[in-house]
């Protein structure tokens, strides 16, 4: 008998406040979902629903209120901080650069975790950026070359799970190809699993095996893309595609 793969992120019944102006809201109400391994989840959603915030109690920038997460079955509560982030990493739009080069970027992960860059040269090859960069402040590169970097700077962990926040919005539409290229192949070649912000839908249909969608803080759906798209069982679904949901 085949047995079940463990989920590589579990969400059990999460709730996480914030305190705004006037009261406590709750910023996600009672979140349970599995996020399969090896897969490419794309949470979409309106502005302000909790997407960000969701990926950020995944590797303890933030922590729940109420319920728990688990990563490959272990409550995050229980990982020693660095493994977890060194297994889980998060990439923002925009991720800051370290004042230096662009070398000295990639070797964050040196000097945080103690592991060795054997290449730093072919990890800037890998996102298409040139190794004649390496010697290049950071600060000076442009928008969509910072977010390559970023990129790069993530995958020199040779994370498990990679949290990617909204990573192409800035960029040209070729470049968001090469980018979206890029995840694909490591997602086929390497297994990485991913949970992917995004804001189009073309590309939440293009890149994404299943699709969430999260309204006010709940998750009104969970699909594989294909019947996302074509038979969502929610009529918020519906609306959001047609983008009626303001
Ligand atoms: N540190 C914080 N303190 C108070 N409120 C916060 C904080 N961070 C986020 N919020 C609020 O939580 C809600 C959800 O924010 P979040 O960034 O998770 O949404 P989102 O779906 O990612 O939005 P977007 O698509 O615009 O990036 C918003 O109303 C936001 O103002």
């Amino acid at each position: 008998m085949d047995s079940i793969p463990l989920p590589a992120i579990e969400f059990k019944h999460i709730t996480k406040y914030f305190t705004g102006s006037e009261r406590q809201r709750a910023v996600l109400n009672g979140i349970t979902a599995k996020v399969s391994p090896g897969k490419i989840t794309t949470l979409v959603g309106p502005s302000g629903s909790g997407k960000s915030t969701l990926l950020s109690l995944c590797n303890l920038l933030l922590s729940p209120d109420e319920g728990e997460i688990s990563v490959f079955g272990k409550p995050v509560s229980e990982w020693e901080i660095p493994e977890l982030r060194r297994k889980v990493a998060l990439v923002f739009q925009d991720a800051p650069m370290l004042q230096g080069t662009v070398l000295y970027n990639l070797q964050t992960a040196e000097r945080l975790h103690g592991t060795v860059l054997h290449d730093p040269s072919g990890l800037l090859e890998r996102v298409g950026l040139t190794r004649d960069l390496l010697d290049q402040k950071a600060q000076d590169l442009s928008g969509g070359q910072r977010q390559r970097l970023a990129l790069a700077r993530t995958l020199a962990n040779r994370p498990d799970i990679l949290l990617l926040d909204e990573i192409t919005s800035a960029l040209d539409p070729a470049s968001v190809k090469e980018v979206e290229d890029l995840l694909l192949q490591m997602n086929k070649e390497e297994g990485t699993t991913m949970i992917w912000i995004t804001h189009h839908m073309e590309q939440a249909r293009r890149v994404g095996n299943e699709t969430w969608l999260m309204i006010d803080g709940k998750l009104v759906e969970q699909a594989d893309t294909e019947t996302f798209f074509h038979a969502p069982q929610h009529s918020e679904t519906r609306r959001f595609i047609a983008g009626e949901w303001v």
